[in-house]
């Protein structure tokens, strides 16, 4: 699904993150990695948001070549989410909505799903941060995207939200959706059906054996 050759990210010319050759199936990967090893840069990199060196595709779609393809297809939710204040819900969601080729009726599901009815109108400035995570989280689920890319997608939501994010994965996973998920913790996605493992560390990405899942404990 994403192929990634001989990347290497650097700010002000010092590396932080050197990657020869990686390749993604579809599934659901789980990057685990402590404070600043580097995962945010890694995923910020694969969504198209910085500039590096070397190559990264999507299926046959080059990130340089192809960029609206592959743009319209990976999606990110950012680990924390720093919106322009005026903004509400309602106008990042209908923005990103529009670019992403999102249903109205996908739209309300979303809203609905993760709760946002309460503060849809509100100017995002007065949000708590999981108000904002909240709707981070829509927006990294709009349109039909093939790669979604989640960064810390549990912190700062509250239990019942963190099994409406579980339900939503599975139920974009079961229609063939690939997801990359990020911690700092050890323990996070074990409910998952976690195909591929892999540590952030020393500018590195390495693969580990992959978790148990709940259902191999029974
Ligand atoms: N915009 C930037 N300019 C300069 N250095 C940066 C920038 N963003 C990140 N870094 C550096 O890159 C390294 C990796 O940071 P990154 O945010 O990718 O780590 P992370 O694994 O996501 O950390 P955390 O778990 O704390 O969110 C750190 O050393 C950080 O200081």
């Amino acid at each position: 699904m994403l192929q990634i050759t001989n990347l290497h990210k650097s700010y002000g010319g010092h590396l932080v993150l050197q990657v020869p050759s990686l390749f993604l199936k579809e599934g659901i990967h789980w990057f685990k990695g402590a404070n600043g090893s580097g995962k945010t840069t890694f995923f910020r990199t694969l969504a198209g948001m910085l500039p590096f060196e070397g190559e990264i595709k999507m299926g046959t779609w080059d990130i340089r070549k192809n960029p609206i393809d592959y743009r319209l297809h990976i999606n990110y939710g950012e680990a924390e989410p720093d919106y322009p204040e005026f903004l509400t819900a309602n106008d990042l969601i209908q923005f990103v909505a529009k670019a992403k080729k999102a249903s109205q009726k996908q739209v309300d599901e979303l809203i609905e799903l993760l709760g946002i009815e309460p503060f849809l109108y509100q100017p995002s400035g007065t949000y708590s941060s999981g108000m904002l995570k909240k709707t981070s989280l829509a927006v990294a689920f709009l349109g039909q995207p093939k790669v979604i890319i989640l960064d810390e997608p549990l912190i700062t939501i509250d239990d019942a939200t963190v099994q409406k994010v579980y339900e939503l994965v599975q139920r974009y996973h079961a229609q063939g959706v690939t997801f990359l998920l990020s911690s700092h913790q050890d323990f996070r996605f074990e409910a998952l059906p976690i195909k591929q493992l892999f540590e952030v560390k020393d500018k590195k990405i390495t693969e580990l054996p992959p978790p148990r899942g709940e259902n191999d404990r029974h």
